[in-house]
This record gives C-alpha cells, structure tokens and sequence, in this order.
C-alpha cells in the first residue's frame, strides 16, 4: 500500500523525502490540559479480532468501575473479563477483558486501564462514546498517551524517538534500530557523557571556589596541574584528570559525527539510482527489485522520461529506488540537468549508483559515451572520500553467445544479468545488500547511531562549547563553558524543556499512542 502512495506521490510531488507513505496527523497540543484523563483506541483502525481501547489519568479507575458496575475495580495488573454497560443507558455493549494499572507503575507513569474488546467498529464507537460519557475524560491527542509518559520520566526523548521509529519501522534493519534506540542505548551514552562533564564541571567549581584556600581538600590537591595540556592558563589548571576526559570526550563526539549519517539514512531510506543508456534495461531491473510494474518496459528508446522513485525493502533496508530516462550519447545539457538534478531522485541525491548498459551493446556510442563520463566519473572518488556507491550492471547477458568470453575487458567490475531470465539476479542483490550495509551501517552491532539531524545538532553544540573550554583563559568562562556543553547533551535526552522541540517529536504519533 504504502507502495503505490509513495510512487504516486513521488510522481506528483519531487523532492528528499523520508521513506514512508503515510500522512501523519499533527498534534495540536494547544488544548491538552494536565491532569484529565484521555482515552483513544489503541490498536489499528478497522474490523479486527481484538481492539485495545485505552485510558490514562486521575479518573481512569472511576472510568473503569462504572462501565464494569456493579463490579469493583479489579487486581491491579491482571486480566478479568468483565460486562462493559453504556453507564447512559445501561445496555451492554461487549463482555471483554480489562486490565488496571495503578499509576506509577503503568506505561504512562499515571493511573491507566485498557479494554480489549471485540473489534467491531461499532463494539468499538460504543465502547469510545461510553467512555466520552464519563466525567472528566475526553479523547486524546495523537501522541498524548507517549508524551504523558515522557513528562512522567518514563521514557527519555531519545527513548520516545525509539518507539515512534518502532512504531513506523517497516524493513528488519529499521526496526532492530529502533529497538535499540528505544532501549535507551543513544541515552545512556548520552547521560555517560554528561557525566563526565558533571565531574570535569565539579573539578574547575572546585578550584574556583577553593583555589585560593590552603584547606583545599588532598583529592583536588592531588590532581593538581602539572603541565600545560591547554591553554587555559597552567596555573588555573583545576585538574589534569578532568581535561583527559574531556579530550576523550571530543574524540568520541567526533566519532559519532562522522557516522556518514547511516543512522539517519537507515530511519529515513537510502537513495538508489538506476541509470544507464537508454533501453539497458534499467526500468525492467526496477521493476524486478521492486517486485510489481511501477515502470513502463518497452523496446522503444526513450520511454522513461522522468525520474520514478519508489519505495522498496531490499534485503531489509529501505531503499528509495528511482528509474531516469536513458543517457543518450552526447546528451543535451537540458538532458543532464534533468538527471544531476538534486532533490528529483537524480544521480546527485544518490547513495548508491546502478550503472547499467546493455552487455550485448558495449560498443554503441552511446555506452562508451556512458562509460566515459558517468561510470569514469563515479568511479573515480571513493565513498571514503565522500564519492557515491557505484554498482555496474551488463544487463541482458541472454543475448550473449552461450560459449563467448565475458564482455569487457577493461572495464570496472562488473556484474552480468538478465532481467528476462532473471540470471544473475542472487548476485546483484547480495552486491547491493553489501553497499546498503555499508551506507545504513549494521543496526545490530556498534555503538548506538544518530538517527536524526536534531542528535547531530546537539553533538556539535556540544563538541563547540568544548572547544571554548579549552581556549577559555579564566576558570569562569571554562566553566560556562562545560555547563553549555552539558546541556546540549541533557537537551539530547530531554528535549531542553521547549514545547515546540516536543511538539515535532511528538506528532509523529498516531492518535492511541
Ligand atoms: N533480451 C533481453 N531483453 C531485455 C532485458 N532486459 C530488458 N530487456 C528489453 O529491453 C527493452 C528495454 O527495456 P527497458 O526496461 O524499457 O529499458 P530502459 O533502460 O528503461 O529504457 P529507456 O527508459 O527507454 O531508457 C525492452 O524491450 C525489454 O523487454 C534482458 O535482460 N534481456
Ligand atoms: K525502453
Ligand atoms: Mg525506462
């Protein structure tokens, strides 16, 4: 489904996209006021075999004893099948299995219970419009159940950012990513990491405070300067101990930024272009990886016209896969525009570069004219030093003699394939598998990634304000300096407090989260 959204709308609308096909509701935070108690259907939309209806704050006991009267509220944590009755009316509207969670100990930190009824739509809108019945409650907010977690301590941001990936996750390798996100593995870091300035800090208040004092208790003494590691001046230095593990600090900071952004490109998809010649192929190979017929195959030259993106899982990563019209030797600068151009799933936005010819047709004009510019130019930085991935593909290999030698010598590397007979296809996945590992990186193994542009942010803000630690002249300025520092960190796992850094969190939720 989220298939045909994305071509459609890749078509309708170009630009760098996330790979997701849903619309997401924007929460409008303005009207949550704390302290009601809110209530939404948990699980999906739609007839199915159980609904989750949930409800969190102060009257969800209240809420719960009066759908379930006469009964009391039942043991705390343990599933008990009870009569749900309109509290209006008093007609029953399903016999279901509800749960009380006292608060603290609940998802939310508050009182919460859950109802999983039978989930037909109107068992379902009997069960919400009972519920809206109550005193004191009304429906929630996209994200609200999420968020009231999040202000009760529950969950960090970078937790919350964890469980909307794993909420959105749709290959194996974004959802291994943001369970480890979830997890609190990025957070942990992040608190190990203010720990250390939280010490460096106390080192250089203590100094400040005591510096002067003869009384300066033997720990701080011990650590006294001894050489000039930076260039706050030597005598001011308040620990030696300190400055190393702030210089270990910035090297792991550092580390993690230069990350090539796999973590944000495995949440957000990597770019992959099939390019070529025209009619090498290059829209029955999308066709082919993209399992369905997104783009028009025809013996005609020429017949893709515009670049084609559309959202594929290869061997677990997402991949947003774009086909372009064919290069034609000597191609216009109108032509070549119209493939370098970024933001259109052109070559320039690519992550990896299938460059495909026909392996039948190597000496045509217009393949030497391919090879010579695009595959030379491609081929001639290394992803190291930030060039793209290039995969070189000789397509319709069928057409070759059976017994004939391989074709082209003296090409780069090359993989042979038939999009008719599907040879050679095993190895080009396994190729391409290969090169997203190496874009995405492996979400399993490693330290935690940095899966959005608001993690880097804050590391930089962070390795900055470590910079002016070490060129501050006075222990004052030293410290603000590590303070600054420190809170960009304590703003990675908890947001700094502004309503409007939650609000973008938060509305990538749906309503019952
Ligand atoms: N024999 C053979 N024919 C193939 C193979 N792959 C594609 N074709 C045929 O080659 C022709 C062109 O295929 P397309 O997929 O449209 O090629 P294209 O590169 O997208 O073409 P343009 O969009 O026009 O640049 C079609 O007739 C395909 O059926 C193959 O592996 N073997
Ligand atoms: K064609
Ligand atoms: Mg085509």
């Amino acid at each position: 489904m989220w298939r045909e959204l994305w071509t459609t709308a890749a078509r309708a609308a170009r630009g760098p996209r996330r790979w997701d096909g849903r619309g997401r509701g924007v929460a409008a935070w303005g009207c949550s006021a704390p302290g009601a108690t809110v209530f939404a259907l948990s699980s999906g939309q739609g007839r199915c075999g159980v609904a989750v209806i949930r409800a969190s704050g102060p009257a969800s006991g209240d809420a719960l004893r009066i759908l379930t009267a006469p009964r009391a509220l039942p043991a705390a944590r343990t599933a008990s099948l009870r009569l749900l009755s309109d509290p209006r009316s008093g007609e029953p509207l399903d016999r279901a299995l509800v749960l009380w969670f006292p608060g603290p100990r609940s998802f939310t930190g508050e009182d919460c219970v859950e109802f999983h009824v039978h989930g037909g739509p109107a068992v379902v809108s009997g069960v919400l419009q009972a519920l809206g019945s109550v005193p004191g409650l009304r429906p929630a907010e996209a994200g609200e159940f999420t968020r009231r977690a999040f202000a009760h301590g529950k969950l960090n941001l970078t937790e919350v950012e964890g469980l909307a990936d794993l909420i959105h996750a749709e290959t194996e390798a974004q959802r291994r990513q943001a369970l480890r996100q979830l997890d609190g593995e990025l957070g942990q870091l992040c608190r190990s990491w203010a720990g250390t300035l939280t010490k460096a800090l106390a080192h250089v208040e203590a100094y400040i405070d005591f510096g002067e004092d003869d009384n300066l208790e033997e720990g701080v003494l011990e650590q006294a300067p001894q050489g000039p590691p930076h260039s706050v001046p030597s005598a001011c230095l308040p620990s030696p101990a300190a400055d190393v593990e702030v210089r270990e600090l910035e090297v792991a900071l550092g580390a993690h930024l230069r990350d090539a952004r796999r973590g944000q490109r495995l949440r957000s998809g990597a770019h992959v272009v099939v390019t070529g010649p025209p009619n090498a192929g290059k829209s029955s190979l999308v066709n082919l990886l993209s399992r369905k017929p997104v783009s028009i195959v025809s013996p005609e030259p020429g017949t893709t016209r515009d670049v084609l993106e559309t959202a594929v899982d290869l061997a677990g990563f997402p991949v947003l896969l774009s086909d372009t019209a064919g290069l034609r030797e000597g191609a216009g600068p109108v032509e070549q525009e119209g493939v370098r151009r970024p933001g259109r799933g052109g070559l320039e936005q690519a992550d990896i570069i299938v460059a495909m010819l026909d392996a039948s047709d190597l000496a045509s004009p217009s393949s030497r004219d391919f090879l010579d510019t695009v595959v030379a130019t491609v081929g001639a930085r290394s992803p190291r030093e930030g060039g793209q991935r290039l995969v070189l593909v000789l397509n319709k290999s069928d057409l070759l003699p059976a017994e004939g030698p391989r074709p082209g010598p003296g090409l780069p590397p090359s993989l042979l394939l038939s999009c008719l007979t599907g040879d050679g296809l095993h190895g080009l996945l396994e190729a391409l598998r290969k090169e997203l590992a190496a874009v995405c990186g492996d979400p399993s193994t490693g330290s935690p990634l940095l899966t959005r542009e608001r993690h880097r942010h804050h590391l930089k803000a962070c390795l900055d304000a470590l910079g002016h630690y070490k060129q501050s002249k006075d222990l004052a300025l030293a410290a603000e300096a590590l303070r600054v520092a420190r809170g960009h960190l304590t703003c990675l796992t908890g947001g700094g407090g502004t309503e409007e850094v939650l609000d973008i969190i938060f509305r990538d939720f749906c309503v019952g989260k």
